[in-house]
């Protein structure tokens, strides 16, 4: 089992500490989300796992060692952190040649990479034509090309349209159905929430959250219930009398409030109401997110005025 394990790591630069006593392992067989603000820490953690960085003190280690001891460490450890990485002046098929010499990787699994990432017909184009996407393509392609069991993505749809969108979700998706263990950045909540099992959640170079994804929103945003019926003013009785609280829309709509959708159903039913729409409101990850992080934000901007200022 290769896991990912952070222990008790600090990374300071000059006084200012980018990573702040962190403990968390990233375990395999699922996709966990790596969030957090602008500035929270996540990159520099991501660089410290990958040994380009020394920590200022604890530990970062892949399947139990540090990554700077594994012998050929693409066939361990793949990852996208720096899309520019690649030498502008090479062919795409020669980065990854050159990579695959270097830590022994058979040369057939240069054409699998590029095939798998949608490059196949452009391999032989100097890399400093290629568009942001492609570059990530790139990137991603090199991360696969150990086929490692651990897998780092830092914001992997930066650049990518949206049928690479899907395709990299589903890749991640896959890689994790395969055992393998994928620790994928992002800022994107809806992104991050159609491929994340798991999320590890910075502020400030600390831990906010480590926690199974739905638990993450369950725990921070009420779900509601909309309901809309041919009679709104006996629903909205019907609420009263259970103590429900629910607020009322147009047309018939009432919203519960902290309601599950299978109570609703048997209440409403149980009462003879004509339901012309029952739906569960599920809270999103945005909102879940947003609720934890608030106060854990570096760089935002100032509150905007919900008053127009007086001249
Ligand atoms: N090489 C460096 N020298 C000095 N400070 C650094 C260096 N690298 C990172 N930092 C600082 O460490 C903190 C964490 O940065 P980091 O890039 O890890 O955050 P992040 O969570 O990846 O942010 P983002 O979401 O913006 O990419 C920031 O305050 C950053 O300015």
């Amino acid at each position: 089992m290769t896991s990912i394990d952070v222990q008790d790591l600090t990374k300071e630069y000059g006084g200012k500490r980018a990573v702040d006593h962190l403990t968390f392992s990233v375990l395999p067989g699922r996709v966990t989300g790596f969030l957090g603000p602008n500035g929270a820490g996540k990159s520099t953690t991501m660089r410290l796992v990958l040994g380009l960085d020394r920590p200022s003190s604890g530990t970062a280690t892949v399947g139990g060692r540090p990554y700077a001891t594994l012998h050929e460490p693409l066939r361990h450890v793949g990852a996208l952190l720096d899309a520019q990485a690649a030498h502008g002046s090479r062919t795409a098929r020669d980065h990854l040649r050159a990579l695959a010499a270097s830590n022994r990787i058979p040369e057939r699994r240069v054409d699998e990479v590029l095939e798998e990432a949608g490059l196949a017909s452009v391999a032989r184009r100097r890399v400093k034509t290629y568009s942001l996407g492609m570059r990530q393509r790139l990137g991603i392609a090199a991360a696969l090309l150990g086929d490692p069991p651990v897998v780092l993505l830092d914001e992997p749809s930066n650049g990518l349209d949206p049928e690479g969108i899907i395709w990299i979700r589903e890749l991640m998706r896959r890689l994790a159905r395969e055992g393998r263990t994928v620790l994928v950045s992002s800022h994107l909540m809806n992104e991050t929430a159609s491929f994340a099992d798991h999320l590890v959640v910075l502020g400030r170079g600390r831990l906010l959250a480590d926690t199974p994804m739905r638990e993450f929103i369950h725990a921070r945003v009420q779900p509601r219930v909309r309901v809309r019926t041919t009679n709104g003013g006996a629903l909205g009785d019907l609420f009263a009398r259970h103590g429900i609280e629910a607020v009322e829309g147009e047309d018939g709509l009432w919203t519960a409030l902290d309601a599950r959708v299978e109570d609703i159903g048997r209440l409403t039913s149980a009462a003879g109401l004509q339901i012309l729409e029952l739906a569960a409101e599920e809270g999103t990850l945005e909102q879940a997110y947003l609720d934890l992080t608030a106060a854990e934000t570096e760089f935002a901007a100032p509150p905007t005025p919900t008053q127009p200022q007086e001249a």
